[in-house]
């Protein structure tokens, strides 16, 4: 029997085993591939089933039947939830009132997306809906966030930014300790174990610190390991996205960090941050996206910084980026596997590169 009902169809699973042993494998192939062989390793650290706080769900609308779940693998198809070994139960649990609010709704014709962060203050949904939302909608909407402790709805139409419909709670998740209020479907990790292991492993790979000393990290979010890093120095952080340095900068000023931090909008891949920028750090700490940091990678390896600590969701883009790395003189320190994501293929890794001094 299958670990799930949606096994085999839904997109989320790709296998029905907790593949661990597979998952170090994939890491040290990885980093042997970038000419890392015998990369020290840690062992895995795993991550709790029904632990996922962030679901990016599709829904359809056929002849009056509404799917919402996640998506058959390679397929437009919505496979709808009735199950998930891999979301938190509260999730799971509210769709089948989120699915009678969206057959309701005038600005759901036949294709959405609703992606639904459960914070420390319950859930932060937003509807990406294909036709305009209408007075009604919105009523509707309202009485959903009254009826489920929802802080805030956000609502938008195709590409649109989202605008909220609703805030009954200014919506929070703390880093650290400090409470930041995320934009509307913005990126979290994947599950509150699996943040903890990253920031585990990357205070781990620091290398001896003051309070004065220096960190760059690149692709930094609303500051998942910004406000971790800022315990133990001096943080610049980068970020692509408009809305996630905002929260991450209003969270800085609320909490009087700015002494200690600060958060810059910068496109990493049209405007890589440069070598001079980042000599002088004691370590640079990155965590790009699936893609990997291709374009920043070559600046970095020239800045000539110490340690590098980078914090990966994929295997293949992490072999490339290393590369560079290990063209440029680099060693690997160590390397820590972490399974984010069970049931499936993907593992996340954080890897700790020193370069000597010559
Ligand atoms: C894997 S997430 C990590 C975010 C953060 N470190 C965290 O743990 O929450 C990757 C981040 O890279 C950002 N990003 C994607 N492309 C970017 C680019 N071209 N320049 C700068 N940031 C980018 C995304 O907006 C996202 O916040």
């Amino acid at each position: 029997m299958s670990h799930c009902l949606h096994f085999g169809i839904c997109g989320g699973c790709a296998t029905d085993t907790l593949a661990a042993p597979q998952k170090s494998l994939a890491l040290s192939q990885a980093l042997a591939r970038a000419g890392f062989a015998d990369a020290p390793l840690s062992p895995l650290v795993e991550t709790p089933l029904r632990s996922r706080r962030r679901a990016d769900l599709g829904a359809t609308r056929k002849a009056g039947d509404i799917s919402l779940g996640l998506h058959r693998t390679a397929s437009p198809a919505v496979v709808d939830m009735r199950e998930c070994a891999l979301l938190l139960p509260e999730i799971v649990a509210l769709l089948p009132d989120l699915r009678i609010l969206l057959r309701s709704l005038q600005a759901f014709r036949s294709t959405g997306a609703v992606v639904i962060n459960w914070l420390d203050n319950g859930p932060d949904i937003l509807l990406r809906m294909d036709a305009a939302f209408t007075g009604p909608d919105r009523t509707k909407i309202i009485a959903f966030a009254r009826a489920h402790n929802a802080p805030r709805i956000s609502i938008a139409t195709g590409a649109e930014l989202p605008e909220p419909a609703v805030i009954l709670q200014t919506p929070a998740i703390s880093f650290s300790g400090v409470p930041v209020d995320p934009p509307p479907g913005g990126f979290l990790q994947a599950s509150r174990a699996g943040e903890a292991a990253i920031i585990a492993a990357v205070l781990a790979g620091l290398p001896k610190l003051s309070l004065k000393s220096r960190i760059v990290e690149l692709y930094a979010g609303a500051g998942t390991l910004s406000f971790a890093l800022a315990q133990h120095a001096r943080v610049e952080a980068y970020e692509g996205d408009a809305s996630a340095t905002q929260s991450q900068d209003k969270a800085i000023r609320l909490n009087n960090l700015a002494g200690r931090m600060r958060v810059t909008q910068r496109d990493l891949h049209r405007r890589p941050l440069q070598a001079a920028d980042m000599a002088g750090a004691k370590a640079v700490v990155l965590d790009p996206p699936y893609a990997g940091a291709t374009t920043q990678m070559r600046f970095l390896a020239a800045s000539g910084v110490a340690r590098i600590i980078y914090v990966s969701c994929n295997p293949d883009a992490l072999a490339t980026d290393a590369a560079v790395l290990r063209r440029a003189g680099y060693l690997v320190r160590n390397a820590t596997p972490i399974d984010q994501f069970p049931y499936s293929e993907n593992v996340e890794s954080v890897v700790v590169f020193e370069k000597l001094k010559s």
